[in-house]
């Protein structure tokens, strides 16, 4: 499930970068529901640019869970307005930059999460259509070392998985057990607390993260390095049986198979629980005293806690030379990329819960 790191050629040139048409293809839906309320609009208007907005010509999107309990009208009462384009997740080239847009250009390759709060008015033009409007201030410059694929699939993810860990307090010395670790978020959160302490640790300390990115096939052989010099005392992690390589891969210690055995029964305790899956009752079961539990989605009890995750290029940006140096991958289920014209079928996948890693389509 590891995409091979690959500057694959842009699905858009620097050319097309100058032209920018009234129309454009995207997805869209103009009523809540199921998958089947989502169609292929061929002549959609292309957004509008704000003073504080590039236009970026997407090149990939990914999906997020996120975007289909949208789509189902789960959050109607916060949302944007009908119709929608869905699509959180860019990866693409800037066609057109609003006059106070400081530090990006017509042709930068650029990713990002395009909704600075993911529930309150998300935008409604997003990323699953050949050009999206989104603030600067979202945006990173993409590493030239990931395809346009590799890198749509991170922005949501690991900012989720950045801001669930600095709000839980994780650092050096604790503990983690991490419910849904084969997941997009899970797949990061396991990620940056598994440095790759050979050579080149990449531990982002001055974001005061703690976040440490590695690339999945090492992280297996400096797992007990990681312990020692990360501190991280422990990362435990739950999948079904077929994945659990993955997690150990991924940098977990403990790879549980929640199939065959519940982690709530087990006898160890955590410092830090971060559930992705929507077992807070249970999470807060196995959190030692005064450590935190960082829900994701579901039932939150005391002492648990549940946020909705802030988009920030910021954090992006500050990875950019670990994932430029090829340190720093992210996992692109293998079932995709998905063809643009796939988009209802990448939905299917995604709400069956069980993709590995992200579902990203591509080219757009
Ligand atoms: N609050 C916020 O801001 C955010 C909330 N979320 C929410 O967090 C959740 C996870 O998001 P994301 O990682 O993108 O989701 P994914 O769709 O990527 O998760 C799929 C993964 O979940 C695993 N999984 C499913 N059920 C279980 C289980 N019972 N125990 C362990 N693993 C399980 C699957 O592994 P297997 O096949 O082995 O079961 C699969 O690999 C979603 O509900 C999402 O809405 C996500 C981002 C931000
Ligand atoms: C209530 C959490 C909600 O917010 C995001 C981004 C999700 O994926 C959710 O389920």
């Amino acid at each position: 499930v590891v995409a091979a790191a690959s500057s694959s050629s842009p699905a858009v040139t620097t050319a097309e970068a100058g032209e920018v048409p009234a129309t454009m293809k995207a997805w869209a839906y103009d009523d809540y529901g199921d998958g089947s309320v989502l169609k292929l609009n061929d002549a959609a208007a292309v957004p509008d640019i704000a003073d504080d907005q590039v236009l970026v010509r997407v090149a990939a999107a990914a999906l997020n869970p996120v975007d289909a309990k949208r789509r189902a009208g789960k959050f109607k009462a916060t949302d944007s307005p009908l119709p929608t384009v869905p699509g959180y997740d860019v990866a693409g080239v800037v066609v057109k930059a609003g006059r106070k847009v400081k530090g990006l250009k017509e042709g930068d390759e650029v990713y990002g999460n395009i909704s600075e709060k993911a529930l309150e008015g998300p935008k409604q033009s997003g990323s699953l259509a050949e050009y999206t409007a989104v603030e600067e201030k979202l945006l990173a410059l993409k590493p030239k070392s990931l395809g346009f694929a590799q890198a749509a699939g991170l922005p949501l993810a690991v900012e989720t998985a950045h801001e669930g860990l600095e709000r839980a307090g994780f650092s050096a010395g604790k503990s983690i057990l991490i419910l849904g670790g084969a997941g997009g978020v899970g797949s990061l959160a396991i990620q940056v607390n598994q440095p790759d302490t050979h050579h080149h640790c990449i531990s982002i300390h001055q974001l005061n993260l703690h976040l440490t990115f590695t690339w999945p096939e090492r992280t297996s052989r400096t797992l007990q390095l990681a312990k020692h010099v990360y501190g991280a005392s422990k990362v435990a992690a739950t999948a079904s049986t077929p994945k659990l390589e993955l997690l150990k891969s991924l940098g977990a210690d403990v790879a549980i198979d929640y199939t065959k055995e519940n982690f709530e029964d087990l006898p160890d305790k955590y410092d830090v629980v971060l559930d992705a899956v929507g077992q807070g009752e249970k999470a807060v079961k196995v959190v030692k005293e005064g450590g935190s539990v960082v829900v994701l989605t579901g039932a939150v009890v005391p002492p648990g806690f549940r946020f909705v995750v802030t988009s920030d290029g910021s954090v992006l940006e500050k990875l950019n030379p670990y994932l430029e140096s090829g340190k720093v991958k992210p996992l692109v289920d293998p079932k995709g990329p998905f063809a643009f014209s796939q988009v209802v079928e990448a939905f299917s996948y995604l709400e069956t819960g069980r993709a590995t890693g992200k579902v990203v389509i591509s080219p757009i």
